[in-house]
């Protein structure tokens, strides 16, 4: 303590008679008391605040991480507790099936600060039924007669996924793609990713989940289109084999209508699944959801990202553009910053507000010396010197007054008995 005191220049304000008997300074595990006597115990008061703050920080981060479990998503990279929360750039099929746009949209993905760059991996006709292969697909995002044909074009060979995976690893971002079949599955485990990507075309596929789970590798389950007794069997059947997984409230719809977005559902999860990061996985446009995600508690967030949002293709519109991708990444790090902690105090940098304009008990009316003090003797105001702090008025009620105080003066703490 006298270090402290020391420090701030202050080193005679714990021996004043006063600070302990009328005004006792609050041990650490009390709630701090504001400083009334003047702006050097305001210093001394914010140090030791500081102080504490620090260590009840600790001890309260090291309480929710008890219950929030993280864990180790890519090498190096932990996600859940404190850590920052992961963000994924969904390529998807927004490379248009040309492997050096898909090069530029990884770079890009790393330039905009995201940790990892995600690709959709199918093996189309373990993912597809024929007939479903063989489905006209007349959209203006259709790139060939059938669905089939559509999703030939935008498929990467195995050949070119080791391409990119190793253009990923030579700039330094993670990779990964969803295995949108147990072939692709199978596929992805050999390309060494990180971790699995689960669409939510497949939360509801148990024997993928119990599988894809099965091989040990972190999951990032999405959960649109599913419901919430779905997602409950999603949990238990992934972490009977695998303790290392994520659920992401999604909405399957693009662009998605905020009025669908439910973020709400990030809350319920978080109270239901208590030991399981949660995250965001959002098809809307802008930044703006996503960012609130981050502020709920969304430990890993997924969107689409694209070159330009005018190309053809059913994802572009809902995704962000490079100075979106960058935008989302700054202002998730400064919402993160911001999060701080629940320990309500007076913190050191408000020293400069509370010097000029926090308020402290004057006297209404000239008090003369001798006098026993009573409530209606009390104003409070912007006084100077600064007095004693108005929460601590009540206190001084039955108190003597030593010396003759005038009207508009500020009451201190050496003037009571
Ligand atoms: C649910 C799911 O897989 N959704 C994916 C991820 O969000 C999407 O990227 C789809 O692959 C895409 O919207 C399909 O578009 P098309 O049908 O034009 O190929
Ligand atoms: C469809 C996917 O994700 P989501 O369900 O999160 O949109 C995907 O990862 O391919």
């Amino acid at each position: 303590m006298r270090a402290l005191s020391r420090a701030v220049g202050f080193s005679f304000l714990f021996s004043h008679p006063l600070s302990r008997t009328f005004f006792p300074l609050h041990s650490a595990h009390e709630p701090c008391a504001l400083p009334w006597d003047d702006g050097g115990r305001a210093v001394v008061t914010l140090a030791v605040a500081q102080e504490r703050s620090g260590r009840e920080r600790e001890k309260e981060s090291q309480g929710q991480q008890r219950h929030i479990r993280k864990f180790e998503l890519c090498p190096g990279r932990m996600i859940g507790g404190s850590h920052p929360c992961f963000i994924i750039a969904e390529i998807g099929q927004n490379h248009q099936g040309d492997i050096e746009i898909a090069k530029k949209m990884i770079k890009m993905a790393k330039d905009c600060g995201a940790d990892c760059a995600k690709f959709q991996k199918s093996e189309l006709e373990y993912k597809f039924s024929k007939r479903a292969l063989e489905r006209p697909y007349n959209s203006k995002h259709s790139w060939g007669k059938t669905y089939g044909d559509h999703k030939r074009h935008l498929e990467f060979s195995h050949d070119q996924y080791r391409e990119l995976k190793k253009y990923a690893d030579d700039i330094g971002i993670f990779l990964t793609a969803s295995g949108m079949d147990e072939m692709a599955v199978e596929f992805l485990h050999e390309l060494d990713v990180p971790f699995f990507k689960v669409a939510s075309c497949d939360a509801n596929n148990f024997p993928y989940l119990e599988k894809t789970a099965r091989k040990g590798r972190p999951m990032v389950i999405s959960t649109g289109m599913q419901s919430m007794e779905t997602i409950r069997r999603v949990y238990k059947t992934v972490k009977e084999h695998n303790h290392k997984f994520t659920l992401l409230q999604c909405t399957s719809a693009y662009p998605l209508d905020p009025k669908e977005v439910n973020l709400s559902v990030i809350r319920k999860y978080q109270e239901e699944f208590p030991d399981v990061p949660i995250g965001y996985s959002g098809h809307e446009k802008g930044i703006y959801i996503t960012v609130a995600a981050v502020a709920m508690g969304a430990k890993v967030v997924e969107r689409h990202v694209t070159l330009d949002k005018t190309w053809k293709g059913n994802d572009h519109e809902a995704s962000l553009e490079p100075s979106e991708l960058a935008e989302l990444v700054r202002a998730i790090r400064l919402v993160e910053t911001a999060m701080g902690s629940p320990v309500k105090q007076m913190l050191p940098c408000e020293k400069t507000c509370h010097d000029k304009l926090g308020k402290s008990v004057i006297a209404k009316v000239k008090i003369p010396k001798g006098t026993v003090l009573s409530l209606d003797m009390f104003a409070v105001k912007v006084g100077e010197p600064k007095g004693i702090p108005p929460e601590h008025m009540q206190q001084l009620v039955g108190k003597k007054i030593k010396v003759d105080v005038e009207e508009d003066d500020s009451i201190l703490a050496d003037m009571i008995e």
